[in-house]
């Protein structure tokens, strides 16, 4: 398959939606006969768990395993460590191993290669891989930043401090400066909305304040219970409560995210044909 496309769903902030963006977002594009791979980048292993599997800690095979196999020169076989998702999307789990392998980087060469070297493996088999990071902007997020085409950025509409932001947004430039030339800043994606308190108008402005131009998504995630809910059932949104307003939501998002990429495949087109 040409043309897959890896998005790295970050913030540094916790508990803003990223895991939930991952998995509904995975699914939603699933849902439109894309090939998905999600991939666990945070040692909590909550996208793992979200997915069914209950005990992630037990997993024989983790992103952290591939990732070591990469540094150790080894053969990775074909579907290994791999769990298919009886909605449509295949996952590499996450464990508490991830902690200890990060903190081994540290002393690997081109240690923020390593989980771009492990997908380029992968790539092949998939339309889109989605990365779930975790609320850090350590190596492990490095390598998913190294690693991308673009970010989609889940925040709260409360939780957008112009500081949070301007330290993701140096991260992310600095990444592009040095290693990803092509990495995007697909948006921010604004999760957990309450219709009553939000004020969309100054989360924009402080947002442009930033003098990033930072794109927000059209498509907001409304706060919720229903979309709490699934993570402990391991299913997505569309499984749960598929005639819901978050179920609903994250369709528009996934049709936003393909459209998107349309829009993009479309102008690359037509800057190669100008040269
Ligand atoms: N739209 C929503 N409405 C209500 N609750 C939500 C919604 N989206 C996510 N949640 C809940 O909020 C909590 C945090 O969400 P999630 O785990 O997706 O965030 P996260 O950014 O991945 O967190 P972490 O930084 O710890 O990885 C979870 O309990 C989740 O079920
Ligand atoms: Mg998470």
């Amino acid at each position: 398959m040409e043309d897959c496309k890896i998005i790295a769903i970050t913030n540094q902030k916790g508990g803003v939606g990223k895991t939930t963006t991952a998995v509904n977002l995975g699914v939603g594009l699933a849902r439109t006969g894309k090939k998905v791979l999600l991939v666990d980048a945070d040692p909590q292993g909550s996208l793992t768990v979200s997915l069914g599997v209950k005990t992630p800690d037990e997993l024989p095979i983790s992103i952290a395993t591939l990732m070591q196999d990469i540094i150790d020169d080894k053969a990775i076989p074909e579907d290994y460590g791999i769990i298919h998702h009886p909605e449509g999307v295949d996952l590499i789990p996450s464990n508490i191993e991830l902690s200890a392998f990060e903190v081994g980087l540290i002393n690997v060469m081109s240690r923020e290669y390593v989980l771009r070297d492990t997908l380029e493996l992968l790539k092949q088999n998939y339309d889109h891989i989605l990365i779930d990071c975790m609320p850090s902007l350590g190596m492990m997020t490095i390598n998913a930043l190294v690693a991308a085409d673009s970010v989609m950025i889940p925040s709260q509409a409360s939780y957008l401090s112009t500081k949070g932001l301007y330290l993701l947004m140096r991260s992310i430039t600095k990444v592009k400066r040095q290693i990803n030339p092509k990495l995007r800043i697909d948006g921010v994606l604004l999760t957990m909305v309450d219709s009553r308190t939000n004020n969309a108008k100054t989360i924009i402005n402080s947002l442009r304040q930033t003098g990033d131009n930072l794109r927000i998504f059209d498509a907001e995630i409304p706060f919720s219970v229903r979309a709490a809910e699934t993570s402990i059932e391991g299913k997505s949104i569309f499984a749960h409560d598929g005639s819901g307003k978050v179920a609903c939501a994250y369709e528009q998002l996934t049709k936003e995210v393909l459209d998107n990429e349309q829009r993009q495949n479309n102008r690359s087109r037509s800057e190669e044909r100008i040269r």
